[in-house]
Formats: structure tokens, sequence, C-alpha cells
């Protein structure tokens, strides 16, 4: 039986959001699992898997059951199929203009098709294979450098990692390890910061005049000028220097600027009308939605394999027997590891990197579970504690890549235990993208290092203190001592 309470709090009485849990650390004293969110502490078992709360002017509803969101993302995802967007969010957007935030009808439909079958298709994704490959032995070699003067910290490496993979795939090779790549990094690094910004207005929309007053909305628009200056800059200077579709083949381009260019290009003929402020809200999209969190999932497999040596051995063995005596991994290798699919599938259950989705509910009032939702309510999916949910996972708290075999359980979305790229007609649509990457890095890295911690610690006592900046990554990024193999 699902319990359902109005709980009616004013969004300073609510306990929010205490961005930092330490409820890993007392998770060991637990006899019983207690499912709260590192966003939401409120225990399942007392609260019920569905919650309302008034923030403000708006009605929040935290759905932390896989039915609940099964009921949402499937039966009802027409009407859910609205993103929540925040004033500061949006303003950095373009105003709707991408993928994300963009409010569902025509507009989005056109958007997501082109990310799911122009920019992001499995012909796309593979055609990324040579920018895995490089930036995964530029990485190895860093690491390798590294060795002598001591414990790699993967927080500084993996993040850079992925953001040379997104950025060449994205914009092509000159926005990497030039001038130009290292301005575009650090916007994007305060762009993250700036997405976080959830003010007071937000849900006392008459109380706007405050974030006049303490200086955020100049802060955005000032920063809003100096992106939207960069992008300007890299969208001319590809216009003048790319070659037109007709020369290098249709379908034939290796980069999404240059598609979203020749979208711009071609006007309505492409049945598509991107604008340059359009091509632009999508690239940000791409980066503020693919760099950190595949990153984070990274850096969370690499502490559970360290917290679990018979796991890390298991893998490396699965890896070394498959890749035998070859230089490197390769694409191909990749598709043999079954082992390493189920770790990649244990770690986004325990630690998904978006522990809350959030989604808006369109103009019909609905039931859920029985219960009436009224139109217009923000829905926030607790994806973090469905992972955990012990109702249905087997000691939830053990990390434990074998419960995935023998099981057809799989994140892309159709079972809603496991949702850490959401699903529906909101789905993340870089799934494939981020995987392939991940994989490949992570298959990689395990083939040709071992990894310890520093000073002889042992993984049991990795403090695991999660954080919510953006992604939920461990608090303390993770420092490693690698050792290369001969
Ligand atoms: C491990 C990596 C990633 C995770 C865990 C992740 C997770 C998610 C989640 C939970 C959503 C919301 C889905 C929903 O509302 O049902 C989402 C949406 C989205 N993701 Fe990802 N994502 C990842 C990587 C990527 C990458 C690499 C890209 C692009 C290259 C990307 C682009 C997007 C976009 C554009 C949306 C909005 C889709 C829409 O509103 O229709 N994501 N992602």
């Amino acid at each position: 039986m699902v319990h359902y309470q109005m709980v009616f709090q004013t969004w300073w009485e609510a306990k929010l959001p205490s961005l930092t849990t330490k409820a890993a650390n007392n998770r060991k004293s637990r006899t019983q699992p207690i499912i709260g969110s590192p966003l939401f502490p409120f225990p399942v078992q007392k609260y019920g898997s569905l919650v309302l709360l008034q923030f403000g002017a708006i009605p929040v509803l935290i759905v932390s059951s896989a039915d609940a969101a099964r009921e949402i993302m499937r039966t009802h995802d027409l009407n859910f199929a609205y993103r929540h967007a925040f004033r500061v969010q949006a303003k950095l957007l373009y105003n709707y203009k991408d993928l994300a935030l963009s409010p569902y009808g025509e507009f989005w439909r056109q958007l997501k098709s082109i990310f799911v079958l122009k920019l992001l298709s499995n012909k796309m994704v593979q055609s990324f294979h040579s920018i895995r490959e490089e930036e995964t032995s530029i990485l190895v070699k860093r690491i390798t450098d590294h060795i002598p003067s001591g414990p790699v910290n993967l927080r500084n490496m993996l993040p850079e990692f992925t953001n040379y993979v997104v950025c060449r795939s994205a914009c092509g090779g000159n926005y990497t390890q030039s001038e130009n790549g290292k301005k575009f990094w650090d916007l994007l690094k305060e762009m993250s910061e700036l997405m976080g910004a959830v003010g007071i207005p937000d849900f006392y929309p008459w109380l706007s005049w405050i974030t006049r007053v303490n200086g955020l909305d100049k802060r955005v628009d000032s920063f809003v000028k100096r992106m939207d200056d960069f992008l300007e800059g890299m969208i001319g200077e590809r216009l003048e220097t790319r070659k037109d579709e007709q020369d290098v083949g249709e379908g034939n381009r290796d980069n999404f600027l240059d598609i979203l260019i020749d979208m711009y290009k071609a006007g309505n003929t492409s049945g598509v009308s991107m604008d340059k402020d359009g091509i632009k809200a999508m690239l940000l999209n791409v980066f503020l939605a693919g760099v950190d969190s595949t990153a984070t999932v990274m850096e969370w497999v690499m502490t559970e394999l360290l917290r679990h040596p018979t796991v890390m051995e298991k893998l490396q063995n699965e890896i070394r027997q498959i890749v035998k005596d070859k230089q490197d991994v390769k694409d191909h290798d990749i598709q043999k590891m079954h082992y390493l699919k189920a770790v990649m599938k244990e770690t986004l259950r325990y630690h998904p990197p978006i522990p809350i989705i959030l989604r808006r509910q369109g103009t019909n009032d609905v039931k859920i579970k029985g219960y009436d939702v009224k139109a217009g309510t923000l829905v926030m999916i607790n994806n973090w504690a469905i992972g955990r949910d012990p109702r249905f996972w087997d000691e939830p708290e053990t990390f434990q890549p074998e419960r995935f075999f023998n099981s057809s359980i799989d994140f892309k979305g159709l079972d809603f235990e496991l949702i850490p790229f959401g699903g529906g007609r909101r789905g993340c649509p870089g799934t494939a993208f981020s995987i392939a990457t991940i994989e490949f890095v992570l298959a990689n890295l395990l083939h040709k290092f071992n990894w310890e911690l520093p000073d002889g610690a042992q993984g049991r006592d990795l403090d695991m203190t999660e954080n919510l900046m953006g992604t939920l990554h461990r608090e303390i990024p993770l420092t490693v001592v690698a050792t290369q193999i001969k």
C-alpha cells in the first residue's frame, strides 16, 4: 500500500537541500536500509513513495518507486513530457531553444529527432571510435607520465578526458588543447555552477526583485554575454573555413557543429527551423549534459572497484582474457565483456549521476497510484531511491554486479527499477554515446594499469560521502596509485 502524505511546507522550512549527505557513511550501522535521497531525505518507509510538497507557489511531487515512475514515464508520459526550467537555466540556454528545457511540442519533437537521428545516432556514436581511441591514448600517457610523481587525482583527469571527447565530437578538432579550448572549458565550468542557481523567485514569482538586488541577475546577464560572444566567434569561424555539404557528401559530417550549421544554412527547407541561437543552445546542451555526468560515472566505477578488490580482479581477468596480448582494447572487444556491462549497470543503479529527474505535468489532472495529481505539478523522480529500493533489489546497499547475470534489466528506459537515463519521450538521447565512452576508457585503464589506494589504505576505508553539484559525485576526489602492467 502506498502512503500519500500531504506535507505542506514553505521552501525554507523544508530541509532542503542539504547538498552533502553523509548517509553513505552511516549506512554501515543500519540494519534496515532507509531510502531517502541526497536531495530529499524523506525515508520511503516513513513517508511512502509519493510525497507532495508545496514549494512556494509550486506543488512538487516526489516519486520514489518504480511503479509510480512507470505510470509517469509510460502510462502518462505525454502529460509529463514537460521539463521544469528554473529562471536562470532558461536564460543560460537561450530561452528554451535547447532540447532539454524546450517545452513539449512540435519544436521539441524536431530537436529530439535531430539529436536521436543525426547527432547521436548509433552510426555517429560508432564513427566517434577514433576520437575515443586517441583521447584514451592521451589519458593513458598522462597517467603513465604522472606515475613517478605519486598518486593520480582522477577528479582532475577524467572530466578533462570526457570534455575532450565531447568537444571533438561536438565541434571538431580545434577546441581541445588550444587557447580557445581552455577558454571554452572555463566558461563551461562557470556555466555548470550557474545552472544550479535556483532562487526564491522560482517558487515565489512575485519576489523576482530579489535576484536584481542580490546581484544574481547581473552575474547571469554578464555571463550570457561572454558565452554568447564566444559561441558567436566559434560559429563565425566555422562558417568561414568549412566545406559545404555537397563537397563532403550528404551524411558525411563528423561533428555536431557542422551538422547544425548545415541545417541553419538550409533554412526551412530541411524541415527544421534552426537559427544561430538554436545552434548555440544545442551545443551547450551536449556539453552540460554530457561531460560531467560521464566523468562522474567513471569515478564511481573506479571507487567501487577499489572497495571491492574481488570485483576488480574478476573484471581485469575478463578484459585481459579478451584482449590477450594485444596492446590496446578495441571497440569490438567491448561487446564480449559481459562482466564489464554488469559493473556498469550496478554502478548506475547505486550511483546515478542525476539522482533526481525533473519533469512537469502538462495541462491535465491525472491519477498516479490512485491519487489525484493536479496539472502543472513539478515532478521529481527520485531515481536514487528507486535504485536502492529493498522491495525490488536484494541487499540494495551491497555492490554486486552479479545481480545482473541472468537478468534482462537494462538502463535503456524500459525497466523503471533502473532509470539513470530517465525514460519515455524525454529520456536521455546520449545514453549510447556515454556508455561507449565509459566502457572503452575503463577497459583500457584496467587493462593497462593495476590500481590501489595510496599509503596502503583499504577500499573499505574510502569516504563515500556524496555531493550534489550538478551531478552526484564523490565529495572527496578519488586519488589512486596506478602501476603500469608490463
Ligand atoms: C552517464 C551519462 C549521462 C546520464 C546519467 C544522463 C542522464 C540523463 C537523464 C536522467 C535525463 C533526463 C531524462 C528524463 O527526463 O527522463 C537526461 C536527459 C538528457 N540528456 Fe543525458 N545523461 C548522460 C549523458 C548524456 C550525454 C553524453 C548527452 C549528449 C551528448 C546527453 C544529453 C541529454 C539531453 C539533451 C537530455 C534532454 C532530453 C529531453 O529533454 O528530451 N546526456 N540525461
